[in-house]
């Protein structure tokens, strides 16, 4: 390892023990990437499902955008705001918010940075928008350092909090105050996630910066998703098998959009030209997120050459091109038409666009109709007017048919077991559940082969739906209660408390022990039954046998429980963290393979014989 990457990986293990969030088994690794700077790699296959790290913010607060609504700066409330009572203009929900340590700190230090005794409470929300640079001011040497490690844009736009500081509000910041505020603004811009906190029915966003995520470069299908849990930690799971040294993948995008608005949003805020896989197959994986409607044969038309920002489409059937002005000319009309239908947030208007506008130009899963119809999903149900009870059937069935068409475009734009699956895999199963309470709900069996979509469609599968959603959502702040309450561990740091190297040593002794006293029954059974059957003749069974069979026993059940450790199949903790065993979920086919031939040679086969 070379010396920086040396520093960062020390640095980087030395915060994560100093927020206590090194407990979990190291199965990454920081190295060079090939798409340049730093990257976060498999150091063994990890499991879709497998939490591969957590982290914690070094820097957090509001957001920079001016459009953000007003938080309470301690506890991020948005209920019973009132201005802190010294003056410094900041929003708060309580005494105890306003007399809390954190919040002491950064009033003190604005109110220093005034000229004179000015009171900026009619300007709460732009000095929201700087505050979450400036608490960078409160950290530690060693956070300092941590955060100058990270990667920062040279753009000048970047730090316009800091403009906004000495413009608006005439502060008088020192000059490395002001030099470091910069860079952190910058690194903020290169790095920040978007933070959920609050519970399901009252949330706030806010920024923040997580410096070992930092590190994980993007793609445009992902192979992890992140969740933030009560302590505003962010969990990252793995959504699809993820390879030994395989990098290790966030999307810094919406996953729904297509290709040309994910590349031209990452080139504006992130400075560069994605030229993943997914950017470079014009129909995505088949996602056709970018497909319009070919005005001849009614197929779809993609774009020729997706990594241009300018290019014609062309149908793929008829071979028909619509120029790329063309293009541009149907884009803004449909968005600018998009964005009026959502600002009336009128669900007939909706459904009508859809219906009739869309379906005439663009594919159905296009990237406007997409995000139209996951609007869609959270009004039924949900809104004034559109609660569950007060849904039409044929409301409800279009929510349905939607949640299981989005399901099927993740699934082709190859996202796996992302949050947006869990969220919708919910919303389908309280369609189902609604359905019931109607007495509609099919109890016919359907053929498994039958396509993915129908297969969800019965009593039974209601139950999978379910599990699924709260397999995907464990830990997340803003999960629905009903999902919480069916969660297997209340924190993702309840695990198996003597580490990964003993679980597997206990896993392998079970599994060796199991097949070991498989085989020894069996054969005892069959040596009785020799001796049964030949009593009368004086044939002994000789030494040799005895031998060669305690032999073959010790090595075949040696032999099958040592391969999950040379990771052909895979030890896991269980879910109650109580032992180790046998990843009996078998989502790889390696593992399918590996616990089939288990059950066989040392279940199956030996019971039979006896
Ligand atoms: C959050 S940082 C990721 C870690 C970064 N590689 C480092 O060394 O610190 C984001 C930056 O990494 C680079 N980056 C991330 N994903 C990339 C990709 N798919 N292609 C090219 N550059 C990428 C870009 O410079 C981007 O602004």
């Amino acid at each position: 390892m070379c010396e920086t990457l040396k520093r960062t990986d020390d640095m980087v293990n030395n915060y994560l023990k100093s927020r206590e969030i090194n407990r979990l088994e190291k199965s990454w690794d920081i190295r060079l990437s090939k798409l340049g700077g730093r990257g976060i790699f498999a150091k063994r296959d990890i499991y879709p499902g497998e939490v591969i790290l957590v982290d914690s913010p070094i820097i957090i607060g509001p957001r920079a955008r001016s459009d953000s609504s007003e938080i309470c700066v301690n506890c991020y409330k948005r209920d019973d705001l009132v201005k802190c009572s010294k003056k410094c203009g900041l929003p708060v929900c309580s005494v105890k918010c306003e007399n809390s340590d954190a919040h002491k700190k950064e009033c003190r230090l604005i109110n220093s940075w005034k000229k004179e005794d000015s009171d900026y409470s009619n300007v709460t929300s732009e000095l929201l928008r700087c505050l979450t640079p400036i608490r960078s001011l409160f950290l530690n040497e060693n956070d300092k350092n941590l955060v100058k490690l990270l990667k920062s844009h040279s753009d000048p736009k970047h730090g316009f909090e800091v403009d906004i500081l000495k413009e608006k509000f005439n502060f008088t910041l020192g000059e490395n105050e002001e030099i470091f505020l910069r860079f952190v603004c910058s690194v903020l811009d290169a790095n920040a996630f978007e933070v959920v906190v609050g519970n399901e029915t009252r949330q706030s966003a806010l920024r923040g910066l997580y410096p070992l995520s930092s590190l994980v470069n993007h793609n445009c299908s992902p192979n992890t998703t992140h969740i933030f849990d009560n302590k505003q930690r962010m969990i990252v799971r793995a959504t699809v098998f993820i390879a030994k040294d395989t990098e290790i993948f966030h999307s810094y995008v919406r996953i729904i959009w297509g290709t040309l608005t994910r590349r031209y949003l990452l080139y504006l805020t992130k400075h560069f030209a994605c030229d993943c896989e997914r950017c470079r197959d014009p129909s995505e994986f088949g996602g056709n997120l970018s497909g319009l409607k070919c005005q001849s044969c009614s197929s779809v038309a993609l774009p020729v050459e997706p990594l241009q920002l300018k290019c014609d489409w062309k149908c793929t059937s008829c071979g028909q091109i619509i120029p790329e002005n063309r293009i541009a000319l149907i884009f803004s009309v449909l968005g600018s038409r998009v964005q009026n239908i959502d600002e009336a947030n009128n669900v007939e208007e909706m459904f009508k666009f859809l219906d009739e506008k869309l379906a005439q130009l663009v594919a159905p899963t296009n990237q406007i109709a997409v995000e139209l119809k996951y609007k869609l999903v959270w009004i039924l149900g949900y809104s004034p007017g559109y609660l569950w009870k007060e849904l039409s059937l044929e409301y409800l069935e279009r929510k349905e048919a939607i949640c299981r068409e989005l399901l099927e475009l993740l699934s082709r734009i190859k996202v796996g077991q992302c949050k947006m699956r869990g969220l919708l895999l919910y919303e389908l199963y309280l369609c189902q559940q609604e359905k019931e309470r109607r007495g509609l709900i099919e109890t016919i069996e359907i053929n498994n082969n039958e396509d993915e979509s129908k297969s969800y469609n019965t009593k039974r599968d209601m139950k999978n739906i379910f599990d699924e959603a709260v397999d995907i959502l464990t830990f997340d702040v803003g999960a629905a209660e009903e999902i919480k309450n069916n969660w297997k561990k209340a924190d993702v740091f309840d695990l198996w408390v003597f580490g990964y190297g003993m679980c597997q040593l206990i896993a392998f002794l079970r599994l060796m022990v199991g097949i070991f006293q498989m085989i020894t029954f069996t054969l005892i059974a069959i040596e009785r039954l020799i001796s049964i059957l030949y009593y009368k003749e004086e044939k002994k069974i000789e030494f040799s046998f005895y031998l060669t069979t305690i032999i073959i026993t010790w090595v075949m059940s040696t032999t099958i429980a040592s391969l999950p450790l040379a990771k052909i199949g895979n030890y896991i903790y269980d879910t109650t963290c109580t032992s180790c065993e046998l990843d009996w979920k078998m989502k790889p086919g390696s593992q399918t393979g590996f616990n089939v031939s288990v059950l066989v040679l040392g279940g199956f086969i030996p019971i039979l014989l006896m």
